[in-house]
């Protein structure tokens, strides 16, 4: 990965919208150069530098109160949408003088600017939820003055902005984890006030058709939100697609030629940003996914003019290439079973697609040069990540792309996530602790390995035949041949291969994988592995599998902490994703789902099994993870003992699979998926 840093003034603007290269360094920047005014002089001398000018959504109106800011925002939608669209230069690199805004830094406010939203003067923007602590002495169950809020908690004045920037000058300002980090204040007021600002991040798709842009969005969304960070996707197509008259765009539609159909894409485009900023404002969004093309300089820059007035917004461009022709002619026929060509010709939409793509081709513009000389962040995400290429890359939010992108794959494979077998503790209702398995499940260890091998031996099958009906299509095969595998998911014995395979190596590694066993380092877990067979199976002990530490509930029945501990017992009833055990190494969910966070990368890094034979909160959360389940909903899945569950990622989405093990008969049944 490259990646080059380089530093800029901020910019200010004046009354006129004309950019002029300020003197003030925002927090991250170099010192303003001596000839300038510094800060201080500038607030000094604030009444003769016009206020930035805000979208009208964050303007005060008469009665000195915020104005809604829905309401405001259509208006401001509605002009921008009926405004001249930005002028755009002619020659080909786009005229950028008016886009030098500090994109990665706060737009420094005035303290005094009648601009000033009032929102923003009085309270902490957007304030992160508290961390819940529920230390041996006092309680504070979550509620609602804990929840993240994008309106203060308090109705006092906090610093502005300004001061927050001048402070996070001083302090700095990194990563803020929900549930893993808090902000210290010295003074306890600030804290319902001053709220450290946290960046929302707005990450920019780019690419030409089926490049994966929406399969890579997709993950990026479940990602952040299992991380705890609200994060929505907003697809321009879904928007296209939802006005009447553009259910089945044909490729003339995308012709670039065509002023009146392309100033209604630019349109559209803009309207589905607006509504991803009306998120932001409205839903206390953190993380929004702009998904389109927008695959011009143009476009590009239409975007962030759009964006530079939003404060404490930073922008993330993501660009996904893809030269694989054999991938790229798999993606143009997966389009055909989605929403613009289900149900037609399959022949004849893909020649409309295949038209599409070469008309987007004729005006397409890789990020370079235009994003780097205005310092915008941006990851090039090459052949599915086979090279990945970042530039000035800041922020934790931003960061967590890169970690992320640099570790997905397409491969296709299965991921089994199921409890321990029975332990002595389950027998006696008591949570944590280290016991041994029953005799029940040690037998459910050994039927499970068993079950395992069956499984894989099933999948083998399963994509040998793939492959070879992949490859009869990519060879002038019968597009319309429909039988898909169909194996029998009840079937107990491996099924021996019909005919005798033969493989070159390439081929060979994609179908016979490794299939890796991880357990947690308690004993009720790596009892149940102990039926594996080593020479076949990768198997691993890991310590951030262990179970959620209770710490002085442990060993305890949920009855005993309900009798012992009532305040506890209540506390985390109310909020178990929050709520810590007190006592030595006690923890919440959320501080398991952060030990879990290496394994879940992991487990999307690998291209071959897996089988996590973990605990109820490690099954809860994993699955929860592949599910993109409710933050509500983690913490309460119906994950008994003695149930496996099957992940098959698909390339729109994800397969699940349940299957029930009946002690009597020995056997793994099917079940509908619920959890
Ligand atoms: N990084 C990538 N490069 C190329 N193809 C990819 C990538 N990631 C996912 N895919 C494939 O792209 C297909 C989905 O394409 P899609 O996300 O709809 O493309 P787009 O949104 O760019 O039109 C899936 O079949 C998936 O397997
Ligand atoms: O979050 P809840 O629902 O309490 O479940 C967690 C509890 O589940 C248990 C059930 O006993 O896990 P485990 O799967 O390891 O048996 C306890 O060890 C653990 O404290």
């Amino acid at each position: 990965m490259s990646a080059s840093n380089s530093q800029r003034g901020s910019s200010f603007f004046k009354d006129d919208d004309q950019l002029v290269q300020s003197p003030v360094s925002s927090p991250s920047l170099q010192e303003s150069p001596p000839s300038s005014p510094t800060l201080s002089q500038r607030l000094h001398n604030s009444k003769d530098v016009q206020s930035p000018r805000l979208p009208s959504r964050f303007l005060q109106n008469d009665t000195g109160s915020t104005q809604n800011a829905s309401s405001q925002h259509a208006d401001s939608s509605i002009k921008s949408q009926n405004a001249t669209p930005p002028h755009h230069s002619t020659s080909t690199t786009p005229d950028t003088s008016s886009l030098h805004s500090s994109d990665s830094s706060p737009v420094p406010f005035h303290l005094n600017s009648p601009h000033m939203p009032k929102r923003m003067v009085s309270g902490g923007y957007f304030a992160l939820p508290k961390q819940v602590s529920s230390l041996r002495t006092e309680y504070r169950p979550a509620s609602v003055h804990h929840m993240p809020s994008f309106h203060p908690p308090s109705d006092s004045a906090p610093p502005s902005p300004l001061l927050l920037a001048q402070s996070m000058k001083r302090k700095g300002s990194t990563m803020s984890i929900p549930g893993q980090t808090s902000s210290v204040y010295s003074n306890p007021n600030s804290e319902g006030e001053g709220t450290a600002l946290e960046e929302k991040l707005v990450i920019i798709m780019v690419g030409l058709p089926a490049r994966g842009k929406s399969y890579i969005v997709n993950k990026l969304v479940r990602y952040y939100n299992w991380l705890q960070y609200n994060c929505k996707a907003f697809n321009v197509g879904n928007f296209r697609r939802q006005q009447a008259s553009h259910q089945r765009d044909d490729a003339s539609f995308f012709d670039p030629s065509n002023p009146e159909t392309s100033k209604l894409r630019e349109d559209m485009a803009m309207n589905t940003l607006t509504a991803l900023l009306d998120w932001f404002e409205n839903e206390n969004g953190v993380v929004g996914i702009f998904d389109a093309t927008n695959s011009t300089s143009s476009r590009r820059k239409a975007v962030v003019e759009h964006l530079k007035n939003v404060p404490y917004v930073t922008t993330l461009f993501i660009e996904s290439i893809c030269n694989d022709e054999q991938l790229i002619a798999a993606n143009m026929r997966m389009k055909l079973f989605g929403p613009d060509y289900r149900n037609m010709d399959p022949e004849k939409s893909l020649r409309d697609f295949q038209e599409r793509v070469r008309l987007y081709e004729q005006k397409y513009e890789p990020l370079g040069k235009f994003e780097e000389d205005l310092n915008l962040r941006y990851i090039k995400v090459i052949n599915v990540g086979k090279k990945v290429v970042a530039f000035n890359i800041r922020g934790f939010l931003a960061g967590q792309a890169v970690f992320f992108l640099l570790n997905f794959n397409l491969s296709p494979r299965q991921i089994w996530v199921t409890r321990h077998g029975e332990s002595v503790d389950n027998t006696l209702g008591r949570i944590g602790g280290n016991a041994s398995l029953t005799s029940l499940g040690k037998q459910y260890g050994e039927d499970l390995a068993m079950f395992i091998e069956a499984k894989r031996a099933e999948f083998q099958d399963r994509l040998f035949y793939d492959m070879t009906r992949e490859s009869n299509l990519m060879h002038g095969g019968n597009f319309h041949e429909r039988n898909e595998y169909q194996p029998d998911f009840n079937n107990q014995s491996p099924i021996e291969p019909t005919t005798p395979i033969e493989l070159d190596p390439e081929d060979e590694e994609k179908i016979i994988k490794p299939f890796s066993v991880w357990t947690s380092m308690m004993k009720r877990s790596m009892e149940t592995a102990a039926y594996f067979d080593d020479e076949q199976y990768d198997i691993k002990a890991m310590r951030m599998l262990n179970e959620i530490c209770s710490g002085v509930c442990d060993q305890l029945t949920y009855e005993q902490i309900e009798n012992t501990y009532p305040e506890e017992y209540e506390a985390r009833a109310l909020d178990k994703l929050n709520y810590r055990y007190p006592g030595s190494g006690g923890e919440s969910y959320l501080d398991v789902i952060y030990r879990l966070q290496s394994v879940i990368v992991e487990i999307e890094r690998m291209k071959h099994h897996v089988l996590v034979i973990g605990h109820r909160v490690i099954t809860r959360i994993i699955i929860a993870y592949f599910l993109g389940c409710r933050r509500e909903d983690i913490a309460h899945l119906n994950v008994p003992l003695h149930t496996v569950y099957c992940i098959e990622p698909q390339p729109y989405g994800t397969n699940f699979y349940q299957y029930n093990y009946d002690p009597q008969t020995r056997t793994f049944t099917r079940v509908p998926f619920h959890v």
